[in-house]
C-alpha cells in the first residue's frame, strides 16, 4: 500500500485552505508538496456567517460545502501536478472540513462539532479515498473532538529531550505539552484565540486580512486596563480537557469586552489583542509546564514576529522559535498533522488521546469516503 497521504487543513482563521503530500515511508516524514490556496472573498465572507445563526442555514451550508469540496479537489490536484504524481500513487486524502460551530460538551448532552465538508464530492473529484469527520467521534466517547494535533506533534517533536511546548497560532490556539521522561502523559488543550481577534480589528481598522509581522500592534501601546478585562475570560482559568472556537471568541466578544474603551485608538487595542494571545498562551506554559526549556510554534502566528518576541519576552526561561528550526514550515504542520490522521484512520489505528480529548479512550477516528 502507498504510504503517500494528502492532508487538508482549512482553521478557524478562514484565510483559506493549507494542503500538503506527505510521504511516510521513512521514519520522519517528508512533506512532498505544499498548497496554500487563499478563499475567494465571498466564500470566506459566507464561512464566516456560517459561523453564527443565520436565515436559510441547511441550503447555504450545503453549498458551501461543495464549494469547499471543490477547492479542496483543485489543491489536490495543484499537489499532484507539482510532485508529478497521480491520483493512484496516494493512499488518502485526509480533509478536516471547515468548522463552523464547535460545543462539544453541553451539560444536557447535547454536544456536537460541524465541520462542512462534502467528502464524497472530493473522492469523486480526485478518485482518492477521503477520510473526513475527524471530531465526531471522540465527541461521542465523550471528549472535546478537539485538538487532535498533539498526537501527531509527539510523533514528530517527541524525540526531543525534556519538556517541549508546541504552540499552534491559527485562528484559535492550541498547545501540545511533552515531557520525554513521560511520554504517556501528553497534556493538550486549547489556549484561547490565536490570530481570530487581531485579524477582525485589523481588517476592521486598515482593511488588510491580517497585520503583517505585527507592525500595526507593535507601533501601538498595550492598555492593562483592558487586557486584563480581556483575559477575566472564564475559558482562561478553566481546567484542561477543554477548546474553544469562534463560538466564543468572535467580534461580539471583542464588541462586549470593548464596552468603555471607546477612546482608545486602533493600534493600541491590537497591541492589546496580540498581548491577550501572548498572555494566554504563555500563562499555559507557565501554568502547565512550568520546566518547558523550548515552545516551537507553528500557524500563522509564527509569522508575527511582535507576538513571537512577546512570548518570548514572557518566557525568559524558554526559548521560543518557529517550527521552522524543527525542519517544519509553519503553514504544513495542521495540513501534515491530518495527512498523519487520515493515515492512522486508513490503518485503523486510534489517534485520539484520552489525557488530552477527555474521552472514554482512545479512538479511530474518521469516516472514509472511498474513491
Ligand atoms: N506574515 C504574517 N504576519 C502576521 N500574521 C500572519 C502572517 N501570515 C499569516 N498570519 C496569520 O496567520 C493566520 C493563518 O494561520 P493558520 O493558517 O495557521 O490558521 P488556521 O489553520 O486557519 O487556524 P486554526 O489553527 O485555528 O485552525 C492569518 O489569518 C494571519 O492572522
Ligand atoms: C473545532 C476545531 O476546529 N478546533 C480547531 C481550532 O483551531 C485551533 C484549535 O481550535 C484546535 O482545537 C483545532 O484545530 C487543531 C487542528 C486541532 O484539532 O488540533
Amino acid at each position: 500500500m502507498s504510504e503517500l497521504y494528502a492532508g487538508l487543513m482549512s482553521g478557524t482563521s478562514l484565510d483559506g485552505v493549507d494542503g500538503v503530500l506527505v510521504d511516510f515511508s521513512q521514519a520522519t516524514p517528508q512533506v512532498l508538496g505544499h498548497i496554500s490556496a487563499p478563499f475567494p472573498a465571498g466564500l470566506r465572507q459566507e464561512l464566516l456567517q456560517l459561523n453564527t445563526e443565520g436565515p436559510n442555514e441547511l441550503h447555504r451550508a450545503a453549498l458551501a460545502a461543495n464549494a469547499l469540496a471543490r477547492i479542496y479537489a483543485a489543491v489536490v490536484s495543484r499537489l499532484l501536478a507539482t510532485c508529478q504524481l497521480d491520483a493512484a500513487n496516494v493512499c488518502a486524502v485526509g480533509a478536516h472540513g471547515q468548522t463552523v460551530r464547535h460545543r462539544p460538551q453541553q451539560f444536557d448532552g447535547t454536544g456536537y462539532t460541524l465541520q462542512l465538508n462534502q467528502p464524497a464530492l472530493l473522492a469523486e473529484l480526485t478518485g482518492i479515498d477521503v477520510v473526513a469527520d475527524f471530531r465526531s467521534r471522540d465527541v461521542a466517547a465523550g471528549g472535546q473532538g478537539a485538538p487532535l494535533v498533539p498526537p501527531f506533534h509527539q510523533a514528530f517533536f517527541g524525540h526531543l529531550p525534556g519538556h517541549t511546548g508546541v504552540l499552534n497560532i491559527g485562528g484559535i490556539s492550541n498547545i501540545t505539552l511533552l515531557n520525554a521522561a513521560e511520554p504517556d502523559s501528553v497534556l493538550g488543550f486549547d489556549c484561547g484565540p490565536g490570530n481570530a481577534l487581531m485579524d477582525a480589528w485589523c481588517m476592521a481598522h486598515t482593511g488588510a486580512d491580517y497585520d503583517d509581522a505585527g507592525a500595526w500592534a507593535a507601533s501601538g501601546v498595550v492598555h492593562a486596563g483592558l487586557l486584563q478585562v480581556l483575559l477575566n475570560e472564564a475559558f482562561f482559568t478553566l481546567p484542561p480537557p477543554k477548546s474553544t472556537g469562534r463560538d466564543l471568541f468572535n467580534s461580539a466578544w471583542l464588541q462586549d469586552k470593548l464596552t468603555g474603551f471607546e477612546a482608545l485608538a486602533a493600534q493600541d487595542v491590537q497591541a492589546t489583542l496580540t498581548e491577550l494571545t501572548a498572555r494566554s498562551c504563555a500563562d499555559c506554559v507557565r501554568h502547565f509546564a512550568p520546566a518547558s526549556e523550548r515552545l516551537i510554534v507553528c500557524g500563522g502566528g509564527a509569522l508575527n514576529t511582535h507576538l513571537m518576541e512577546r512570548l518570548q519576552s514572557l518566557l525568559p526561561g524558554c526559548t521560543v522559535s518557529s517550527s521552522e528550526a524543527f525542519g517544519l514550515p509553519p503553514l504544513q504542520v495542521e495540513a501534515m498533522a491530518f495527512a498523519w490522521l487520515a493515515r492512522q484512520c486508513v490503518e485503523r489505528k486510534t489517534a485520539s488521546l484520552k489525557s488530552v480529548t477527555g474521552a472514554q479512550g482512545a479512538r479511530i477516528l474518521g469516516a472514509v469516503y472511498p474513491a
